[in-house]
């Protein structure tokens, strides 16, 4: 594997018909990362997967994966894993035999690839259920057993489409450990497309969101919860007596402001409204409140969730 980033794309395009599905995807993922590839249902994700993985030709830009550059797309596709959208498995199959199947695809003898499946199915713990029918596995043993396809070939860039869809809770909590550990321990780069925002929370290094086809935020969580102006809730004290004085003058603000439950006077949760800064917010509610002769006796704006931030940028304009 080059020194360079894992995967680099530039102005990808794909348009079905009318519909454009990805619009001048710009990408640069360093190698090792677990990305968070977000977005609603519609914004282009597995479009942009597919062609990632040179399923689907795009329509113009151009993309490289460990710096093998997309002209070249049967040496990416030896270098790539990918967990489909809605992957097929055999009825008619044990999980040891399809495994191995797909190893000696990738040009692996049958010894070799008989030790290579024995390693997968015992790092997708189904190890004892290796010479069972794929037909008998639950749903979350299905799924890590296509985790396991994706690393037939021990790719350096592993693209996971929604990987804990459907899964009980125990079944997700697996293929998100699984999921750390390609990373950790393999050094692999994850693409994790998922509308699970908590699994993003919890395992994603960086994290891109798409809304229709285009890049609207990237970066860490962290970052990402910044730059969407989440925080958007905030609190404030004024001096009880002007607790009323204070709503009226925040009622001419953008911001929404309400007494605390509990009926504490003299202090007040507010909302910022999607699309305007907590700076911006902030700066109007105090403008407001000095304004109206209310002193201010303390102000913090709580911290936002990536859900939020998810929210912040995909809402319709
Ligand atoms: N084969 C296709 N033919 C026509 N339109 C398509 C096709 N595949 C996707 N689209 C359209 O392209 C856009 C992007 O779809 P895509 O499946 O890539 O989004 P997504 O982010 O993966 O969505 P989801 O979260 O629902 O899986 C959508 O408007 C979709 O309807």
């Amino acid at each position: 594997m080059s020194g360079g980033p894992a995967l680099v794309a530039t102005d990808l395009r794909k348009s079905y018909g009318r519909v454009i599905a990805v619009d001048a995807l710009a990408l640069e993922v360093a190698a090792g990362t677990v990305l968070g590839f977000l977005g609603p249902n519609g914004a282009g994700k597995t479009t942009a997967i597919r062609m990632l993985t040179t399923i689907l030709p795009a329509d113009g830009g151009s993309f490289a994966v460990t710096g093998i550059p997309h002209t070249r797309p049967d040496e990416i596709r030896r270098r790539v894993g990918v967990l489909p959208e809605s992957a097929g498995y055999p009825a008619g199959q044990t999980g040891a035999e399809w495994l191995r199947y797909h190893a000696e695809l990738f040009g692996r003898s049958r010894a070799d690839a008989q030790a290579l499946v024995a390693g997968l199915l015992a790092e997708v713990g189904l190890a004892d259920r290796a010479r069972t029918l794929v037909s008998g596995y639950s749903r979350g043993m299905k799924q890590r057993l296509g985790i396991a396809r994706a690393l037939v070939n021990d790719p350096d860039v592993v693209f996971l489409d929604e990987p804990t869809l459907g899964l009980d809770p125990m079944g997700q909590a697996q293929v998100l450990d699984l999921i750390g550990r390609i990373a950790r321990e393999r050094g692999a780069t994850v693409v994790l497309s998922t509308h699970v925002l908590a699994d993003v929370e919890q395992i994603c290094d960086r994290v891109v969101i798409l809304n229709r086809g285009r890049v609207v935020a990237e970066g860490t969580v962290a970052e990402v919860v910044r730059q969407a102006a989440a925080p958007r809730q905030g609190r404030l004290q004024v001096p009880p007596e002007l607790t009323g004085r204070a709503l009226t003058a925040l009622a001419g603000t953008q911001v929404r402001a309400v007494s605390t439950g509990g009926g504490r006077l003299g202090e007040l949760e507010l909302s910022m409204p999607p699309g305007l800064g907590p700076e911006a917010a902030a700066t109007q509610a105090l403008t407001g409140l000095l304004a109206a002769g209310v002193p201010v006796l303390g102000f913090t704006l709580e911290g936002g969730r990536l859900s939020d931030a998810f929210l912040a940028f995909t809402e319709e304009a």
